[in-house]
Formats: C-alpha cells, sequence, structure tokens
C-alpha cells in the first residue's frame, strides 16, 4: 500500500508540475508571463530538474538554444491521469521503441510534429520525414501541411533517405560553422528505422549535440541486446510500447504494457530524470492520439503563408544595392539565392574559376542562368566584365540581352550571343576566347606578371564569362568540330583561371560525351564548382544523390567538384517570373552603357540571311579593282561577309551545288553584289534560268539587275550553248558584242547590240568590263553541251573548259548552279580540273562526297537547311556560312 500511495502521490505531484509545464508554455506562447508551479516542494525541486530543461519557450525562441517541453500522452494513475512532457529541440531527442506501423506510433509521431511546428517560431523548424517502411504513409494525415509547404513530402526509397540524410548532416555543420542566433531547427522524423547504416547516422545525429541544430523522433528503435551492435543514442527519451509486461504496471487497474496496446513506459529524459534508479517514469502513459484534422489544417493554413514567405527567394534578393559598384580585380561574386534564410553566393575566384551546371529538361537550368547572369551584370560594369553567351538547344535562352524589333535594348556586357547556334558557330567562340587568352598572356608578360588580378590597377582587363548552354552538343559524336573543342575548352579551363576567362558550362547531362573520352578529368578537372538542379546528380560524385530529390528552383552547390559533403542546398529565383524587373534592370544597364558601346554581335540559327541586309553590300561601289561575289554570312562571331574575289585568275568561276533551290538564291545573292560595283553598261549579265525551281530567283535578279541600269539578257539552252562557244572562240577584248549574234533575248535596259562587255588585260582595271554568265541549273544544259559541232568536232564541254580557263583573263566569269557533284565534275571534265571552278558553295551534298570531290579528308560538313559550305580553292578557305536568301524563302524546300 505505502509503495502505491508513495507513486501515487509522485504521480499527482508530477502531473501538477507538468502541468504547470504545459500551462506555462501556452501562456508563453499566447506572450503571457510564465506561471511558476506550486506544489510539493520535494517533487517540484525533482521536477525542476525536468524544468531546467523543459524552460518555458517563448515565441519566436528558436529551439535550438533551449529543449522545449512537448507533451507526449498522459500518465495514466488510478483515478486520473496527467499530461507526460518530454524536452525535444536544442540536442534532445526521442526513441520509440516501435515503428510506425504500429497505429499508435504513426499518430504519436504526427502529434509530435504538429505540436513542435506550433510551438516553433513560424520558419524555426523544418520537417524532414523518412518513412521507408510504410511508403509515407505515416505522414498521411499531415498531407495539408506538405501541400502548404510547411513539411517535405517523406523519403521513401533509398536513395530518397540517403539524400535525406547528407542534407541533414550539411546542415548539422552549417549551423555549427555559423552557429546563429536564428538558427532553424532541422526536424528529423524517421517513421521506422532503416538500414543499419543509415541507422547509424541517424544515430549520429542524436549524438551532434544542440549546436548541430538537429531534433530527431526515431521510430521503431530497438536498443540491442548483448552482440548487437545497435548504435547507442545520444540524448534521448525512449519510448517503449512492447517489452516487459512487469516492468509496465505499478499502478492498480492500470495493466502493463505487455497486456494491452497504447500504453507505453517513458524512460528518463536526458539532463532531468523521473527517476532516480533510470526506471523512468514510475506509471505508464497513453500516448497521445492523432490531432484532430482540423487543427492540421489550421496549422497548414496558419504557417502555409509564412511557409511561402519564407521559401519564395525574389529575384530582388539577388540585386544588389547599387548598380556596378563591385571590382572584379580578384574574381566575381554574386548572389544566386538563399541557402535556408540567408542569401547565397557563388564566385567566379582562383578556388572556383568554372562552373559546371546540369539538370533535366524542365529543372530551371535557363532560369538558374539568368539569375547568375542577371546577378553579374547588376554587380560589374562592363569595364569589369564581359560576356560570352551561346545557347546549342531550341529556345530563347539569351534572347533577352540582344536587341530586337520590339526592345532595342542589350546587355552592355554582352560581346557575343548566339541562339540556337551552330557546333561551328560554338567553335568560333571558343577561337577567339584563345586568342583573347593569347593577348591577355602577352600582356601580362608584358607587366612581368602571372595573373590578371596582379595588373597594374591603371590596365584593367574585364573578367569574361562564357556561358555555354547544352554544351555536350557542341561536343556530340567523335567528328573534327568535337575534337577542336574538346581541345579548347581544356586549354580555355586551365589558362582561364590566371586570365579572367571563365566558363560555365550547362548540360541536361554531363556523361556519354564520346569526345571527352579520356579527357573528362582534364576539362572538367577545373571545374571544381558544381551545380546540380533537379536530375542533374551527374555533376557529382556517383556516391553524392543530393540532387535526387531536388524539386524546381533548388539546386545543390558544390564546390569541391562534387564530393560528398561539401553540398548546400539553395532555392533560386524564378527569373521567368520576374520579366518586369528584369526588363526594367537591362534597360536600366543600357542606358549607363559607356559612350560608343557596340550591341553584342548575335548568331541566330534560325535567321535568314538577306544580300540587302548585309553591310558589306551596303558598302559596295563601282570602280573596285576585285569585284566581290558575295553568297552569304560566315558562321564566325561576327558574322563576316561571306563572299569571293571575282579577279583575273583562272578558276574565279563560283560553282554553287547542291539539289536545293537555296542555289538559286546564292547566284542571286552574289549577282546582284556583283552588279553594284559595276556602273550601267560596264558589265553584262547574261542570265540562263534553265529549271523551273530557279525561275523566281532568276526573274528577280533580272528585275533587280534591269532597275539599276543594267545590260541583262536572258539565255536559254541553246543559246547558253552558243554563247560558251562565243565566248571560248573568242573571248571580249574590247568593247561590247551583239548580244543579235548570241541569240538572246536581250531583257536588259542596256543597249541591244552591246553584247559582252570588254576585259582589261590587267587586274588593275580587269572590273572596268566584265561579262558574267549566270546560268540557273547548269546541269540541265549537260546534254547540250555534250553534243560535238559538226564542223569543228567541238563539244559544248570543250568549250565550257576553255572558257572556265581562259575567261576571268578576259573579265568573263561564270557563276552557275549545279544540282549534282557530279554533274559538276563532269562538265569540268574529271575532278582533276576541278580548279578550274575554284569558288564553291556547297548546299546539301554528303560531306564525304565533297570531300571526295575536293581531294580533302577529314572534312567536316553536315548538310542541312539554311547553311552551305563555302570552298575556296585558290586560298584553302573552307567556311560554314547561312547562304543568302529572299525573304521568305523557304528553307525547308532544302532536303
Ligand atoms: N526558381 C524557380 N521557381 C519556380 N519555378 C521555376 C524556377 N526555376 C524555373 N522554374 C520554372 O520551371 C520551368 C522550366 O525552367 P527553365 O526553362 O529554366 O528549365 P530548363 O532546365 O532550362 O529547361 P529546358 O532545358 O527544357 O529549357 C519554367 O516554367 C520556369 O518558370
Amino acid at each position: 500500500m505505502g509503495r502505491l500511495a508513495s507513486a501515487y502521490g509522485q504521480a499527482m505531484a508530477a502531473h501538477r508540475a507538468a502541468r504547470a509545464h504545459l500551462d506555462s508554455a501556452r501562456d508563453a506562447l499566447r506572450g503571457a508571463v510564465p506561471v511558476t508551479p506550486s506544489a510539493d516542494a520535494d517533487l517540484v525541486a525533482r521536477l525542476a530538474r525536468v524544468g531546467t530543461a523543459l524552460a518555458t519557450p517563448t515565441p519566436g525562441t528558436p529551439l535550438v538554444r533551449q529543449p522545449v517541453p512537448v507533451r507526449v500522452g498522459e500518465a495514466i494513475v488510478a483515478g486520473g491521469g496527467f499530461p507526460v512532457l518530454l524536452p525535444l529541440g536544442a540536442g534532445h531527442h526521442l526513441a520509440v521503441d516501435t515503428d510506425a506501423r504500429d497505429p499508435a506510433v504513426a499518430a504519436l509521431l504526427r502529434a509530435l510534429v504538429l505540436r513542435i511546428l506550433a510551438t516553433a517560431a513560424p520558419g524555426g523548424v523544418r520537417v524532414a520525414g523518412l518513412d521507408s517502411a510504410a511508403l509515407g504513409a505515416t505522414f498521411g494525415p499531415l498531407r495539408p501541411l506538405v501541400d502548404a509547404g510547411v513539411i517535405d513530402p517523406p523519403a521513401t526509397t533509398d536513395a530518397d533517405v540517403t539524400a535525406l540524410l547528407d542534407a541533414a548532416e550539411q546542415h548539422a555543420r552549417d549551423a555549427r560553422r555559423t552557429d546563429r542566433p536564428d538558427q532553424e531547427l532541422l526536424l528529423v522524423v524517421a517513421a521506422s528505422v532503416p538500414s543499419p547504416r543509415e541507422a547509424a547516422r541517424l544515430a549520429a545525429l542524436t549524438h551532434a549535440g544542440s549546436a548541430a541544430a538537429v531534433c530527431v523522433l526515431l521510430g521503431g528503435w530497438q536498443q540491442g541486446g548483448p552482440g548487437e551492435s545497435t548504435p547507442h543514442l545520444g540524448s534521448a527519451t525512449v519510448v517503449r510500447l512492447s517489452g516487459d509486461p512487469a516492468r509496465a504496471g505499478g499502478v492498480p487497474g492500470v495493466p502493463s504494457s505487455g497486456d494491452i496496446g497504447g500504453l507505453a513506459r517513458v524512460g528518463d529524459p536526458p539532463g532531468a530524470p523521473f527517476s532516480t534508479d533510470g526506471s523512468g517514469l514510475a506509471v505508464p502513459v497513453r500516448l497521445d492520439g492523432d490531432p484532430p484534422p482540423a487543427s492540421v489544417v489550421a496549422l497548414a493554413t496558419h504557417l502555409g503563408d509564412a511557409a511561402r514567405r519564407g521559401a519564395s527567394v525574389s529575384f530582388a534578393d539577388l540585386l544588389p544595392g547599387q548598380r556596378w559598384a563591385a571590382s572584379a580585380r580578384v574574381g566575381l561574386r554574386t548572389v544566386v539565392g538563399r541557402a535556408g534564410r540567408d542569401p547565397f553566393g557563388m564566385a567566379f575566384d582562383d578556388a572556383t574559376p568554372h562552373w559546371l551546371v546540369a539538370g533535366r529538361t524542365g529543372a530551371g537550368k535557363t532560369v538558374f542562368l539568368l539569375d547568375v547572369l542577371y546577378g553579374l551584370a547588376a554587380r560589374y560594369s562592363p569595364a569589369e566584365l564581359q560576356l560570352y553567351l551561346l545557347d546549342f538547344k531550341e529556345g530563347v535562352s539569351f534572347t533577352e540581352f540582344v536587341p530586337t524589333s520590339r526592345d532595342p535594348s542589350w546587355l552592355p556586357h554582352a560581346r557575343a550571343v548566339g541562339i540556337e547556334s551552330d557546333r561551328e558557330y560554338g567553335v568560333a567562340v571558343l577561337r577567339e576566347l584563345r586568342r583573347e587568352l593569347q593577348r591577355r598572356a602577352t600582356a601580362l608578360k608584358r607587366h612581368g606578371v602571372t595573373k590578371l588580378a596582379d595588373l597594374p590597377a591603371d590596365t584593367p582587363v574585364p573578367r569574361i564569362v562564357t556561358v555555354i548552354d547544352e554544351f555536350q552538343v557542341l561536343l556530340a559524336g567523335n567528328d573534327p568540330i568535337a575534337r577542336e573543342s574538346v581541345n579548347l575548352l581544356e586549354e580555355l579551363a586551365r589558362k582561364g583561371r590566371s586570365y579572367g576567362v571563365h566558363l560555365v558550362l550547362a548540360s541536361q547531362s554531363t556523361t556519354g560525351i564520346e569526345a571527352l573520352y579520356g579527357r573528362a578529368e582534364a576539362v572538367f578537372g577545373q571545374f571544381a564548382l558544381r551545380v546540380a538542379l533537379a536530375g542533374g546528380g551527374g555533376v557529382l560524385d556517383p556516391l553524392n544523390d543530393a540532387a535526387a530529390t531536388l524539386p524546381v528552383g533548388s539546386a545543390v552547390v558544390n564546390t569541391a567538384a562534387g564530393a560528398l559533403g561539401a553540398n548546400t542546398v539553395i532555392r533560386f529565383p524564378d527569373a521567368h517570373a520576374a520579366g518586369g524587373t528584369l526588363t526594367r534592370l537591362r534597360h536600366e544597364l543600357w542606358q549607363a552603357r559607356p559612350p560608343g558601346a557596340h550591341p553584342p554581335s548575335v548568331f541566330r540559327g534560325y535567321d535568314t540571311a538577306r544580300v540587302e541586309a548585309d553591310t558589306t553590300f551596303a558598302g559596295l561601289r563601282p570602280g573596285g579593282r576585285r569585284p566581290l561575289a558575295l553568297v552569304g554570312r560566315t558562321v564566325d562571331v561576327d558574322g563576316t561577309t561571306a563572299m569571293f574575289i571575282t579577279d583575273t585568275a583562272p578558276g574565279r568561276h563560283l560553282a554553287v551545288v547542291g539539289t536545293s533551290p537555296a542555289g538559286a538564291e546564292v547566284l542571286r545573292a552574289a549577282t546582284l553584289s556583283l552588279a553594284r560595283q559595276h556602273t550601267p553598261g560596264e558589265a553584262t549579265f547574261l542570265l540562263a534560268p534553265l529549271v523551273a525551281a530557279a525561275d523566281s530567283a532568276a526573274d528577280d535578279t533580272a528585275a533587280a539587275l534591269t532597275a539599276a541600269g543594267h545590260q541583262v539578257q536572258r539565255l536559254d539552252t541553246a543559246a547558253l550553248r552558243a554563247q560558251i562557244a562565243t565566248l571560248a572562240a573568242s573571248p571580249p577584248v574590247t568593247g561590247m558584242s551583239d548580244p543579235g549574234t548570241l541569240g538572246a533575248d536581250t531583257l536588259g535596259s542596256g543597249t541591244p547590240g552591246n553584247g559582252a562587255p570588254h576585259a582589261a588585260s590587267s587586274d588593275g582595271a580587269a572590273a572596268a568590263a566584265r561579262t558574267y554568265l549566270v546560268v540557273f541549273g547548269m546541269d540541265a544544259a549537260a546534254g547540250r553541251l555534250a553534243q560535238s559541232d559538226p564542223v569543228t568536232f567541238r563539244s559544248g564541254h570543250d568549250d565550257l573548259r576553255t572558257l572556265l580557263r581562259q575567261g576571268p583573263g578576259h573579265g568573263v566569269h561564270l557563276l552557275g548552279w549545279w544540282r549534282g557533284l557530279r554533274r559538276l565534275a563532269d562538265d569540268l571534265g574529271g575532278t582533276q580540273n576541278r580548279d578550274d571552278v575554284a569558288c564553291l558553295v556547297a548546299l546539301n551534298v554528303p560531306g564525304a562526297d565533297l570531300g571526295l570531290h575536293l581531294g580533302v579528308h577529314d572534312l567536316a560538313y553536315t548538310p542541312r537547311a539554311g547553311r552551305a559550305l563555302l570552298v575556296d580553292r585558290h586560298d584553302q578557305r573552307v567556311r560554314l556560312i547561312v547562304p543568302f536568301a529572299r525573304d521568305g524563302y523557304d528553307t525547308d524546300g532544302q532536303e
């Protein structure tokens, strides 16, 4: 009886004291003055030890400094009960010996999550749930909190669990390092014990101390028996639902826990035990059940707003107070988002000169890059920072940085922008950057220093950031472009650190890039900083799967080339959602551009090149010594005009080859550009539109030439044959020959009767008189040219070959479109005569055939719509070009 009475007394006192704690906690949460328990002095003294740990929380008090009393259930005593509160937070944890597949445990864990969230200041607690045993069902009733963004979806797979523990350990390290007064508490709720390895990691967290700001609630924790190696927990209160029935009794009318479900034994809280002998609370405890669903919803509503506010990172957060106030001398740094509640910065400096960014499509890669670029552009003036921006995908990543018809602004830091770039354009940019490295190396040598940062202050050299989105396209396959790109990237990555040239390579995946075979380490080894967005874990160490569960708008930033333990999870704002702010910022920066600043050179892969819009074309005037035939825009950094010189050297003729009707467009551009270099009457244009596909271009050419006052004659096949014979037999030596003798249908405005112009004998005056024979569909004349003259026995081909060899010396040039390479070779009399037409524009001609025709082995050319290969056999030029075409010309016509 005495023992029972004593137990009863102890229990009642505990009840009163605990009630007082609870009340005071509640009052404190409401801002009221704490209530001092007034009870039996002896028992209060004992419970005071609990009270020390269970210091009264006040609203907004971080849970990492002091543990808070959290109710777990009601102690059962005869005739009543009292609430049982346990210290949690500040290095105090809880373990239950049964896992959450037992509904009582699941309900208890949910109740604890709810109470801790309600106790903490909004945003003061982050909840990370692990539930591989019940596949997340334990957290089901808390769904409103998940939906409101207050707690994260639970980890259910092995990978999720590992990632969650990685993040928790990182959190602990960061919390210890920063030791902030407002540190967020990470509540790790394990509904069951995962594998032994993860169990050990959870146990280690319970030893991490209050500075780690982690609180672990652990279901299914069985302290190991003899011989078992279950790790010991740190400061944790243990709750048992199973076990020794004899120990569970002790109160009249209260069965042991072994006898009925739902009653538990509560061990001694660390540092403030209930018992003196380690036996824990003397009476059994009915664990609290689920909080009412209405409470969950109410809390979700209450905390959801705060969570959203806390979680949202606005684009404005990335911007500095003052524009262009930072110095790039030792590196570049910008805020890219937030880690926890703190702004998070990333740098291009000696430690992290280059960045590797990966994320599956839709993970927010473009948005992240925009955040970075605007952040940098707002901090550093164009004198400190230049940008080269390359995008290899279909999309609009960098369009906003270049002027358009709707918005004339551009980002003044941008030097070159490639949108839907060709690989050849990418290589051109990398070559340009390598030239810049060489210039910088020379400048550093001149000043006797080895690093950009050591240059004298009065010789500032801007840092260059080159962003290559979807860079794997550049390295795709194992062709000369891929190989050259790898070489260039490796060199830029290796030397860029010292010379202030930084690379950001972004991709959906960095694995399986064939051209990198054996070189990946040499290239990526220079990329200490890795950013893994959702699905972008490939840039991290294979054991580091921290990116496995990232939502859109988050990233793992790792400054140790992806190694485990160097992760920081950040959130970055959606730049797309801040369109207005972005536009205003860009306009502000544009208005502030230095006087004389030029817009970036822009390459848009999908643009048609129009000769009329070409600046070289616009500048052409009569009187030049060697007329230029303009054929397109070179795919290079500046989009220089692609052209041939038509001088008196043998072979200065143009062959455009391929079935694509774009061939007629190229002839049109070449002809019109030549025409601009002659005064009317000085040159004769003999146009032979032999195929229907060229009619439109030929008619347009004739009309434009006529309008400009030039002499134009139209030839049919027969007339062409005759004209070739005439020009071959008696090349014009002076004045104009009579076109009437050519059987031509005169279209031009020049005087009929004045035929081919004369050609002077020297280059100096060669431009003075020319004949341009422009044949649209030269192959259509093959039959006629093959026929021999019954008198002279000369075939048309004989005459053509004479004309090709001797014509330029007499001012006669052939511009022809052949629809097949074979036809061209036949007309030339075999590939051995290929130099007789030295200027070639290859359209949809297979690269291998072209290589054979030209006798070039490793010709890298992939025929595609809107592109051509320019080959000049005299100066060994081989360039990818965007051939000129009229607006509305359908490049799809090219196969
Ligand atoms: N921080 C963010 N917060 C919210 N939404 C975001 C965030 N970042 C990106 N998004 C959204 O995700 C979508 C995809 O973003 P983005 O275009 O940057 O993806 P991506 O990885 O570049 O995809 P793709 O490679 O297919 O172009 C967009 O609708 C964007 O608004």
